[in-house]
């Protein structure tokens, strides 16, 4: 078994381990009676910046969105991160118990990043997403991508959860379903999706239209893409190698929209790449790496990015509060 992340950028190094001993069991991760807790008394974590600036992001989302009105890209993600200092170390497993217990749909990883070299030696990625890049079982290939965002309306939160899950209670989630900016935005992965299996795949299933998906704060648009496998050799890991980055993360066209983010950002690590694992037989499951934090080695300090889709349309300073309020998972997890 191969298991850890991809890079955001592909010429970048990932982090993979061939693990000593694998441990599996059913059901959802839950830590050790005995694992540390992030406790408020016992650790102060604050934000010390924003990499960029708000009103850089803003400037860079306005020079995105000219090079989506020339033509140049169609769509584009622009991202963000806060930097957050804590006054003793963060522990891994304890902010991934807060994690996973603030999403129990999410996926939750914690992944070292030493393989990956040079400035990532000690340094650990943790997180849950929300969104699988890709899951092959036998021949059975399944992707769920989200692209197109809304923040939950305060209030209207229990109403949109699962006892309504098609969200008719928050006026938010009707919205987002009926967005023609948030609909081209998620039919740009799909499509892209949908490209990229197609020569790998007998049969394909793509739903013609998205549901909504909803995390305890916001709701996203996703659609459920599954498919045969042609050759049984492509591994889990091939076709995670051939979906990313897809335009939930990066953007359309893919390489103009990498070029883009390389020139605009400052490198995003491992935010935006894909954690997972692929066992011997090629089964594996590759999630997306948002709603995570980069921990420093001496796990005083933590980097989280969150990102969004600019499309013609998009307005910059919407674009800003999507990130803020994806940002939200992270800070409240670690309390600051
Ligand atoms: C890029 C992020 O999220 C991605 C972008 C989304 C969007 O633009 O609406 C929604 C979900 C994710 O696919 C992130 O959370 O940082």
């Amino acid at each position: 078994m191969v298991v850890g992340a991809l890079p955001f950028d592909p010429a970048a190094p990932a982090a993979l381990t061939v693990p000593e001993s694998v441990t599996r069991s059913a059901g959802a991760w839950v830590p050790h009676p005995d694992a540390p807790q992030l406790s408020a008394d016992a650790l102060r974590v604050h934000v010390t910046g924003y990499v960029p600036s708000a009103e850089e992001h803003l400037a860079r989302i306005g020079r995105l969105l000219h090079r989506v009105d020339d033509g140049e890209l169609d769509k584009v993600v622009a991202a963000r991160a806060v930097l957050l200092e804590a006054d003793a170390p963060i522990s891994r497993t304890a902010l991934l118990a807060r994690l996973v217990a603030g999403d129990t749909a999410g996926n939750g990883f914690t992944v070292d990043l030493s393989p990956a070299g040079g400035r990532y030696a000690g340094r650990a990625l943790v997180g849950a997403s929300p969104e699988t890049l890709v899951r092959r079982r036998g021949r059975r290939v399944e992707c769920r991508p989200l692209a197109g965002t809304a923040a939950r309306t305060p209030g209207a939160a229990q109403s949109g959860g699962p006892e309504q899950p098609g969200g008719a209670g928050d006026p938010a989630a009707r919205a987002l379903l009926n967005s023609g900016k948030n609909l081209r935005e998620h039919a740009f992965v799909v499509d892209w999706i949908r490209g990229a299996l197609a020569p790998l795949c007998s049969g394909l299933d793509v739903p013609p239209t998205p549901t909504l998906l909803s995390t305890p704060h916001l709701w996203h648009l996703g659609t459920e893409i599954s498919g045969t496998l042609a050759d049984p050799s492509t591994s889990a890991l091939d076709l995670a190698l051939a979906l990313h980055p897809t335009p939930a993360v990066c953007g359309t066209p893919t390489d103009r929209a990498l070029h883009a983010i390389r020139e605009t950002e400052e490198p995003r690590g491992f935010y935006a790449g894909a954690v997972g694992w692929c066992d011997d037989d090629g089964d594996g499951e590759w999630v997306v790496a948002i709603r995570c934090a980069e921990l420093s080695p001496d796990r005083r300090s933590a980097l989280a990015h969150a990102g969004g889709g600019i499309v013609a349309g998009s307005r910059a300073d919407a674009e800003l509060a999507e990130t803020d309020a994806k940002l939200r998972t992270l800070r409240r997890a670690l309390g600051a």
